[in-house]
């Protein structure tokens, strides 16, 4: 697990150093509602999320989970925080 999202991270910093057109990922960094475009899609992913564990829809909390996982790294790369700072916060907290 700590390589997936170790390999998606990189991913995103790559798509934010280089822009491609056709990437969703770059689509976020350069959204002309700046980043509003991903807060706004932290918010909808999260009232889907609420709603599946309402539903007790166990496929869909981790369908939900995992775009939220997603947009928050694309949050985080955005501020340019690393992962080993939030590793830092959350090992902190132990
Ligand atoms: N993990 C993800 C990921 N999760 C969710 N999404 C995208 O997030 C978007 C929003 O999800 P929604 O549920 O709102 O779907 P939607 O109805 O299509 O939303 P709209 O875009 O139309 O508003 C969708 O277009 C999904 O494709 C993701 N897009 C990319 N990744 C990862 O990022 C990598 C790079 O992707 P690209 O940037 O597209 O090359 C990929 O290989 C993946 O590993």
């Amino acid at each position: 697990m700590d390589e997936t999202f170790k390999e998606l991270f990189a991913v995103i910093e790559d798509r934010k150093e280089e822009l491609p057109a056709d990437s969703y990922t770059a689509s976020l960094f350069t959204h002309e509602k700046g980043q509003n475009a991903v807060l706004e899609k932290l918010g909808e992913e999260s009232t889907e999320l609420i709603l599946a564990a309402k539903d007790d829809n166990q496929q869909e909390i981790i369908c939900e989970a995992a775009d939220i996982v997603y947009h928050l790294l694309v949050l985080l790369s955005m501020k340019d925080i690393s992962l080993e700072q939030l590793e830092k916060e959350l090992q902190s907290r132990r």
